[in-house]
């Protein structure tokens, strides 16, 4: 018998979305699945910036050889300049390496913390996270041998944030617990706390002495402000914690296919960093030992380089202020179609995705009924709405809700 006979079926990935989508032939079909930008034509939008920066690296005719095993410093280096700001005194004790985009980052900082993290043997190798979280969190964290615990974070009846509930899980988890949060525009429901509630939370995560890991997938893209999507992570390191951070150039630069990310550990000093930095390498070397170069040439070509970077960050504000267009056109239709709901969420939520609130079954019968995929959840990426198909999205939201 075959070695794999006993292989189960695995359930579809997000990306199953995508393959319903395709498979549905009519002509006025909508994805709003996968978080991936659409131009209003509804097409992949490649950022005339990153072109620019692809031709630029293109015409110097590099060679193919390894990158190091954290990566191409240039970019690296600007990555941690976006982050955490180009004057942050925190980047002279930073360790950071390239990664396999966003979940590349993810996944070297659980193994990070899952080899290295205080407490003893005895320490269960746990992580918060938060409730509803992006769908690939958990394996990320399960996979690299850590135990996922939950934190309460949406409200249902308000399709807000729990706040109450979140502060009082951060009260209740053991001191020193790992703390996982969305730096910006929260995935799958959009809903970010605002800046005084940020300040908030940091004071129950220092007084409970907790340790916090980044998710910044988005920076830029949600509110169409580099600097004030980082918000929450410069001030967590200006009021002393030393954070790890997953970055993602994915959405912001349009990167997806290329693959560009970086992690990155704020250290106590120059010498523990790199002390840190050895360790990375230790854990990066046998998983994938160096990254690919061509997307870090063109996202590092862009940081280095003060117009381009402008021009990237003009970019980026206009597929974010499309974003917040199209969530108010769609509330604006659904109101004149004379729905009875209140859809103010669609617009105060910010960043790719909005949660609707819709039921698993009504967004079944949104595929089945009016070809409109999106996740059961009752997430739609706003990004695949566009001022053409704007109208008959309301109208199918308003036929399955009322
Ligand atoms: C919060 C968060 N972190 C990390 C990532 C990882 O992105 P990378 O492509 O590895 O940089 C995503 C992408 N989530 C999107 C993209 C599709 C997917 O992979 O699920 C989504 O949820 O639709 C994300 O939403």
């Amino acid at each position: 018998a075959s070695s794999w006979a006993n292989v189960p079926q695995g359930p579809p990935a997000i990306l199953g979305i995508t393959e319903a989508f395709k498979a549905d032939s009519f002509d006025q079909k909508i994805n709003l699945g996968v978080g991936a930008y659409r131009d209003d034509a509804g097409k992949p939008y490649v950022l005339p910036s990153v072109r620019q920066a692809e031709d630029k690296v293109i015409a110097q005719r590099l060679n193919k050889e390894y990158a190091g095993i954290t990566g191409l410093p240039e970019f690296t280096k600007g990555a941690a300049e976006l982050a955490y700001g180009a004057d942050s005194p925190v980047l002279g004790r930073l360790a950071i390496t390239q990664s396999i985009s966003g979940t590349g980052a993810l996944r070297i900082g659980a193994a990070f913390i899952e080899r290295f993290y205080p407490g003893g043997a005895d320490r269960p190798k746990e992580i918060y996270i938060p409730t509803p979280s992006w769908a690939n969190h958990n394996a990320v964290f399960t996979d690299a041998g850590l135990s996922v615990k939950k934190y309460r974070y949406y409200n249902p009846s308000t399709i807000g944030l729990d706040y109450e509930g979140l502060l009082a899980d951060v009260r209740a988890a053991p001191a020193g617990s790992v703390f996982m949060l969305h730096a910006c525009a929260h995935n799958p429901t959009g809903v970010d706390p605002t800046q005084e509630q940020w300040i908030e939370i940091e004071s129950a995560i220092r007084e409970a002495g907790h340790y916090v890991f980044f998710d910044m997938a988005y920076q830029g893209f949600a509110s169409g402000d580099a600097a004030k999507d980082a918000f929450a992570v410069r001030y967590f390191v200006e009021k002393g914690h030393q954070p790890v951070l997953a970055q993602s150039f994915a959405k912001n630069m349009g990167l997806y296919g290329e693959r560009v990310g970086a992690f990155s550990v704020v250290c106590a000093d120059a010498a523990e960093a790199k002390r840190v930095d050895s360790q990375i390498k230790i854990l990066v070397r046998p998983m994938y030992s160096n990254p690919p170069v061509h997307g870090a040439r063109i996202a590092g070509a862009i940081l280095s380089d003060a117009a381009l970077k402008t021009q990237w960050l003009g970019e980026v504000k206009d597929m974010a202020d499309r974003i917040i267009a199209m969530r108010k056109l769609l509330r604006e239709n659904l109101e004149s179609l004379g729905s009875k709901h209140d859809w103010s969420h669609i617009t105060s939520q910010i960043g790719m995705f909005a949660y609707t609130g819709l039921k698993p079954e009504q967004m079944d019968v949104l595929a089945k009924e009016h070809s409109v995929y999106a996740t059961r959840d009752g997430r739609i990426s706003v990004a695949g709405i566009t001022s053409g198909n704007v109208g008959r999205l309301a109208e199918s939201i308003f036929k399955v809700t009322g």
